[in-house]
């Protein structure tokens, strides 16, 4: 099982958003890190025939998916960034429906359904309308709709947001018990979701992929560039004007900063281990900001 993304741009009017962005994934779990507005919705809705690419293709197994966008749904789940919901409906209406638009014949739509519904745990509430129902548990009725099909590529745009971290738990366990021999793609902008999930790491910036390895070879990249130190309150503000500082711990006399850089940055710093988020804010450090 083979996806490969070739070439593929993409502009809105004047503002190119994808160049040339070219990569395969085989099966395993992928985590898509960018900044907000790098381009990941749009990389996602290209794939699943939502937008059109300026050039460029994809490819499953070798067939040009543009090609063949009807052979090639049926094995797609998406979770778009924004799912619409009809709120009226109750959680198992929802997805009686959706599998009617997948083509999911009748008889085994709605044991599917209830056993999708047990597995993100919204079974006791699958009479219950939508309106009624939480962010979060909104959020796990649109990854149980991205799975109605048991798709082989599944495409998650942001899943784990409005999940509380009881739910980000049963999420990862989730993807993880359904990933074998299947690709799946999902971004994120909280990296501990992908850390301990994801098989291998996309980095998405200026349009194309500019990084990809498993967390810990990527964290290897910036193995001395991480940094501890204690400074006084005063000088905080000096130092994140000038650093990349990706933790600040207030004490009581003192902070200590999590300093991002090449070189020791003061005299009283030590050298600690990266991590994910270390590396996150190592890429994206432009687009992060503290006001
Ligand atoms: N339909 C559109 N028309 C015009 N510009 C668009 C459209 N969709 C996206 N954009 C712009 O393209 C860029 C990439 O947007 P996209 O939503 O793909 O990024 P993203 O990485 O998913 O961002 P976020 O993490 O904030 O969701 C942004 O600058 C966005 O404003």
């Amino acid at each position: 099982m083979k996806l490969e993304i070739k070439h593929i741009q993409k502009s809105y009017a004047q503002t190119m958003v994808l160049n040339e962005c070219s990569f395969t994934l085989t099966p395993g779990v992928y985590g898509l890190l960018g900044a907000n507005g790098a381009g990941k919705s749009t990389l996602f809705k290209i794939i699943c025939g939502l937008t059109k690419a300026d050039s460029g293709n994809i490819y499953y197994n070798g067939n040009a998916i543009s090609e063949s966008q009807n052979k090639f749904n049926p094995i797609l789940g998406f979770l778009p960034q924004k799912i619409a919901f009809y709120p009226e409906f109750t959680g198992l209406d929802f997805l009686l429906y959706i599998a009617t638009l997948k083509g999911i014949d009748r008889q085994s739509a709605k044991e599917k359904c209830l056993a999708l519904l047990t597995t993100v745990g919204l079974i006791d509430v699958q009479h219950k309308k939508i309106r009624k129902y939480s962010g979060g548990m909104q959020q796990r009725l649109g990854i149980a709709q991205a799975m109605l099909n048991d798709p082989e590529i599944l495409i998650l745009d942001e899943p784990t947001v409005g999940l509380n971290p009881k739910e980000r738990v049963k999420f990862r366990n989730l993807i993880s018990s359904f990933s074998d021999e299947k690709i799946v793609i999902l971004s994120t902008h909280i990296v501990s979701d992908v850390e301990y999930i994801a098989d291998e790491i996309l980095i998405l910036q200026k349009g194309g992929i500019q990084d990809s390895g498993t967390p810990p070879e990527l964290v290897q990249k910036i193995a001395e560039q991480v940094w501890e130190c204690s400074v006084p309150h005063d000088l905080v503000a000096k130092l994140l004007a000038t650093y990349t500082i990706s933790n600040q711990k207030h004490e009581k006399n003192n902070v200590i900063l999590r300093i991002i850089a090449e070189k020791k940055p003061l005299e009283n710093a030590v050298q600690v281990t990266p991590t994910l988020e270390d590396l996150y804010l190592y890429y994206f450090r432009e687009a992060v900001h503290y006001d």
